[in-house]
């Protein structure tokens, strides 16, 4: 029986080694991580990450097939193939601060994996890492091992997108593994990792090809995504200009089969794990092989998500008054997008923190983001949250006097000025917004970062609408769109 080992228990690891172990009950697979907390919280009723039909994937193997144990080593040592699924953050400190990727975790994992093996293995990347990891991987495993077994690398680098992981896993457009094929054993490793993924996902759609073209392949889709969100992003500033409307010129150009509909909503700005740390890790790679065009080239993608981020800021100040301080302010959603309760990286917390310098009060509402995430959120420096939680400073009373939490949407926009969708949750979309306006200050400004809401509905009830990219209010619209710099 082949025994799969995947270091790491996060977002990705987690939901793809459940998938495995649901789609194939003849492979023994065991998900270890340095946190034990997190590791309870697999093998409890309420599992460490918010996902859509997870919890039914998990329960039916888990138990049987799917395992999840802090006991690293010994685990790691008694499998066939070991996925490593850790974190790749951006450095924060030393070369590259800023733009290169951490590969700390990835080290350490990789040097664990040398230490404890009495057996040849298959290590396969899962983490996005940077192009050429698999050659320093490789050195590792081969001047650490004891016992000289044979390691293969490949590369495996994961597509799913949270909210849909489980779709994403069960029905992937493709997957992708990347290995030695000019070697007799890469070509037998490539063979091992494909019979797995066979199990359930047609032929065609398992690409094999070499390790760098692999690694890239990962950086480049992350980098082509964002780039259509930041262009559609570029677009929404000049319809607010000239009184378009941005889902209408998204829709206009999807429609041309060769552009395609998807990832062109204009929105408060992407977030996430993934797609900011990739860019960099990116923009970092073509600095150093002397491609600073090219590195300028992506770096926009990210400036324009700035950009928009100070906007919003900018319209919300502006539009009342040009202050908001003291006043408060309802923060519908904080998640980096909907059907998740992941805030790395959300817009909510550049916004939140843009409307905190001009001493908004906040009352923050989201269905899946706990209390406690939202303040260690708005009192982390920048790139800290991607680091396993038991090593995150935390100052958990940071801006507590200005953030309060609340309940649900209308509890948040109770008393307040204004409201900001930060997060396209599906229940923003059929709240009582007349009831909502009752309870306001007037005048009741509402700021939609995310295009949910009917604009001329709540126009007619009396409010003050912005939406992103969408025809400007006649308030708004002679105050300066500009951010404040
Ligand atoms: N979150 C996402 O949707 C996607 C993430 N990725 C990539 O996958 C990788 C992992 O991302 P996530 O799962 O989101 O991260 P995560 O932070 O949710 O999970 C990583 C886990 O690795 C554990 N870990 C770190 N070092 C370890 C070690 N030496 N031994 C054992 N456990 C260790 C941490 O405690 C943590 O639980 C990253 O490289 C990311 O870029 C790729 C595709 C999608
Ligand atoms: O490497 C990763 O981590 C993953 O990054 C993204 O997945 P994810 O970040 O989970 O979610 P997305 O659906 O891509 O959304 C990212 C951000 O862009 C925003 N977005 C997305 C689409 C869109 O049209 N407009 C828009 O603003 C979302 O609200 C969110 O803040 C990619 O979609 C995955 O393929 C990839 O595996």
């Amino acid at each position: 029986m082949v025994k799969i080992c995947c270091i790491g228990a996060g977002y990705v690891g987690g939901p793809t080694m459940a998938m495995i172990a649901y789609k194939c009950p003849d492979i023994q697979v065991v998900v270890v991580d340095i946190s034990a907390s997190r590791i309870n919280a697999w093998n409890s009723d309420r599992l460490p990450i918010f996902e859509p039909g997870l919890d039914d994937v998990v329960r039916s193997c888990r138990g049987v097939n799917l395992h999840f144990s802090s006991d690293v080593e010994s685990h790691v040592a008694d499998s066939d193939i070991v996925f490593v699924s850790v974190n790749t953050p951006t450095k924060t400190r030393g070369l590259g601060a800023g733009k290169a990727a951490d590969l700390t975790y990835w080290e350490s994992a990789a040097r664990m994996i040398a230490d404890v093996s009495t057996s040849d293995k298959i290590v396969v990347e899962k983490s996005t890492v940077p192009v050429t990891t698999a050659e320093a991987i490789e050195k590792i495993l081969t001047h650490n091992n004891p016992g000289k077994h044979d390691f293969q690398i490949l590369s495996n680098p994961e597509f799913l997108a949270e909210g849909t992981a489980v779709a994403d896993l069960a029905s992937p457009d493709r997957v992708l593994i990347g290995g030695r094929g000019d070697t007799e054993g890469g070509r037998k490793a490539i063979a091992a990792l494909k019979a797995v993924y066979a199990r359930w996902v047609l032929e065609d759609r398992i690409l094999t090809m070499n390790l760098w073209s692999a690694e890239l392949s990962k950086l480049a889709a992350n980098a082509l995504l964002a780039q259509r969100i930041s262009s559609v992003n570029a677009m929404s500033a000049l319809c607010e200009a000239m009184g378009a409307n941005v889902s209408e010129v998204a829709y206009a150009v999807g429609k041309d089969s060769r552009i395609g509909p998807k990832f062109l909503s204009a929105s408060v700005g992407f977030g996430g794990s993934c797609f900011q740390k990739d860019i960099l890790n990116l923009v970092y790679i073509c600095e150093c092989n002397g491609l600073p065009e090219v590195a300028n080239y992506w770096k926009q993608v990210v400036q324009i998500n700035d950009y928009q981020k100070a906007r919003f800021v900018q319209r919300v100040v502006s539009s009342m008054f040009n202050t908001v301080s003291g006043k408060r302010i309802a923060i519908s959603g904080f998640a980096f997008k909907k059907d998740t309760g992941d805030t790395r990286e959300t817009a909510a917390i550049d916004v939140c923190h843009g409307l905190l310098g001009d001493k908004a009060q906040l009352s923050i509402y989201d269905p899946q983001v706990t209390e406690e995430q939202m303040r260690r959120d708005l009192a982390m420096a920048k790139f800290d949250w991607d680091h396993p939680q038991h090593l995150v400073p935390s100052s958990p009373t940071a801006a507590s006097g200005q953030v309060a939490v609340a309940w649900d949407a209308y509890a948040a926009a109770k008393g307040a000025h204004a409201v900001c969708v930060l997060t396209e949750w599906d229940e923003f979309k059929k709240l009582d917004y007349q009831r909502i306006y009752e309870g306001m200050e007037k005048p009741a400004f509402f700021f939609d970062g995310r295009n949910v809401v009917d604009v001329d509905a709540l126009r007619k009830i009396g409010f003050i609408v912005y939406s992103v990219g969408k025809p400007l209010d006649p308030w708004i619209k002679d105050l300066p769109a500009a951010p404040l710099s």
